[in-house]
Parts: C-alpha cells; structure tokens; sequence
C-alpha cells in the first residue's frame, strides 16, 4: 500500500493515541496473576486508568463505569466462569467494546468451557497469539480444518498460518482480530494490515501479549475496534524497538519499554506507523 493510501489508517492511530492521553478512559480487566502488573502499568503508560476485578458481584458494577473491558484467560480461578462471562455480558448490554485474549486456548476443560461460554458475546477485539488464534477458531467449531498446536501460553505456529482462522473469527464478531508475533496481523471483515517492526526481547518477557490485549483494551474505549488493535499493535512494535539495546537484559528491556511506551510522542508515532503499516 503506498504512503498516502495508508493515510486514513495512520491518522486514526495518531488521533488513538492522542485520544487516550486526553480522554483517560478507565478499562475493567479481568486478567491473570501472572502479568497483572504489566497489564496495569502498560494500561497507564498508554493513558488508560485500570482497575482489576475478580469476583462475580463486581462485573456489573465494574462494566458499567469503564469504557472497555479486558478478558484475559490466563490463570483461571474457581469464580472465573460466572466472572468472566458475567463481565462479557455486562460489557455488551451496555454497549461497550470488550477485549478477548483466548491465552492457551484448548487447555483442559475449564478453559474451554469458558471460552464457549464467551462465544455469543462477540468480542470487539479477539488478540492472541498464532497457535491461540487457530485453536479459538477451531474451539468456537467456526473452523472445519483441524491444525494449530497452543504449547502451555505459545505459540507453535506462524501468524500467517492463522490468518484464515482470524478472518473466520472476524466473521462470527463483526469485529476486529488481532494475530501477534514477528510481524502482527490486525484484520476485520474489510481491511488486512501487517504491522511489521518491534524486537524479539518482548518474547523474553512473560505478558507482553497479555499487556498489548490490555493497551489495545484501552484504545477501543476511544476509537474503533480494527483502529484501537492497529493502534495497539503500532505502539508496542515502535516503544520495544527503541527501548532493546544490544547486550541488555530482560528486566531492564521490559522497563525500558514500558518508559518508551508512557513517553509515546505523536509526530513519531505517525512516522513509524507509515512505514510500518502495510496492507
Ligand atoms: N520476533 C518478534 N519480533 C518482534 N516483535 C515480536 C516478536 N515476537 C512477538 N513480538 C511482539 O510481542 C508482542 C506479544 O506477542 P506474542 O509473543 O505473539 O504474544 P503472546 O505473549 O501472547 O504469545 C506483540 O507486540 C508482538 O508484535
Ligand atoms: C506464563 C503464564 N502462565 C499462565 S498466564 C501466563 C502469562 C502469559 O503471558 P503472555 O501470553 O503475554 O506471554
Ligand atoms: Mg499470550
């Protein structure tokens, strides 16, 4: 896609991000024990306010004073299947956006179960990786072709081997898809960007899909579905390529780019998004 027909795409990335620094919209996660913490603190670096929940009697209350929520199914506790889909629920009688990250879709029954309990509430936004991508299509049997294997929380597959599983998954929504890995693919049932960029360290700390799933819930409580996962996609590609430097380690990576991500400037980002964004 040349420059000036990615120009749309690029402005509402920018208005995205500029938009949640302003508009400061709260998100109500419902996430793991394991990157609770990133999730928050990405959550903030962005512009967003968190609050993290848990507990059945909190969906309503919770759903109805954010502007988005974030479904993550990472560590599942006993009250997660009533909290969960009791959060889904809320989200879409309101009419609010919700963000589904399916993490290691297809392990074990509790899980699944969830998942197919979520099914009729169409996330706006579906972000996973690869393998997860094509296991949630396969679980929601909207996908005839069996493939895609989740190993614990990754991926084994490329994300360009889940493509025809997020479109499907797109299908049945009507909402956005986003597939993370060495280059993101973000689709709905009109459009297909490829988000090239960002540095392999986010593979060497735990959350940085949970996270992106948690910023992208924050964009969707200001701008569109496709436009808040291309937006979510944009800036951890631009913040973890300016905080990796040669020789560092993990811990001072993942601090560095959540800084790179609360310093997030405009004009930038609108430079990286037109050379990174491609149809
Ligand atoms: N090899 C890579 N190079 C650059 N960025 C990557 C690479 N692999 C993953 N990412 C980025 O890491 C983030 C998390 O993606 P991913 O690792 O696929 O999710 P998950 O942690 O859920 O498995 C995304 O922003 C993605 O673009
Ligand atoms: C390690 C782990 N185990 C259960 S959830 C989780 C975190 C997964 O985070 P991410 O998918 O963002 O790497
Ligand atoms: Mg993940």
């Amino acid at each position: 896609m040349p420059a000036e027909g990615k120009m749309k795409e690029v402005t509402s990335v920018v208005n995205a991000v500029k938009d949640a620094k302003i508009q400061c919209p709260l998100v109500g996660s419902w996430t793991n024990f394991v990157t609770i913490n990133l999730v928050a603190n990405t959550q903030l670096a962005v512009g967003g306010r968190a609050a993290m929940c848990f507990l059945p009697d909190e969906a309503k209350p919770l759903a109805f004073v954010s502007k988005s929520t974030y479904i993550n199914v990472g560590t599942l506790q006993p009250v997660a299947l009533q909290a969960l889909t009791e959060a889904a629920k809320a989200a879409v009688e309101l009419g609010k956006p919700w963000v589904l990250d399916p993490v290691a879709a297809g392990l074990g029954d509790t899980r699944t179960q969830l998942l197919n309990a979520l099914k009729q509430y169409k996330p706006s936004v579906i972000r996973g990786n690869a393998s997860e991508i094509i296991a949630l299509a396969n679980l929601w049997g909207i996908q005839t072709e069996k493939k895609g294997k989740v190993e614990g929380v990754d991926s084994t597959d490329t994300v360009d081997a889940a493509l025809s599983s997020a479109l499907e998954l797109a299908k049945w929504t009507g909402g956005a898809v986003a597939i993370s890995g060495e280059t993101d693919i973000v689709l709905d049932i009109n459009n297909t960007y490829r988000i090239s960029g960002g540095s392999a360290m986010l593979k060497s700390i735990t959350g940085a899909g949970c996270s992106l799933g948690g910023v992208i819930a924050v964009y969707a409580g200001v701008a569109d579905p496709l436009t808040a996962a291309l937006t979510g996609s944009v800036v951890y590609k631009y913040a973890s390529e300016r905080a990796a430097k040669k020789g560092m380690g993990t811990f001072s990576f993942q601090t560095a780019f959540v800084d790179n991500l609360s310093l997030l400037n405009a004009d930038e980002v609108e430079k990286y998004a037109k050379s990174h964004i491609n149809s």
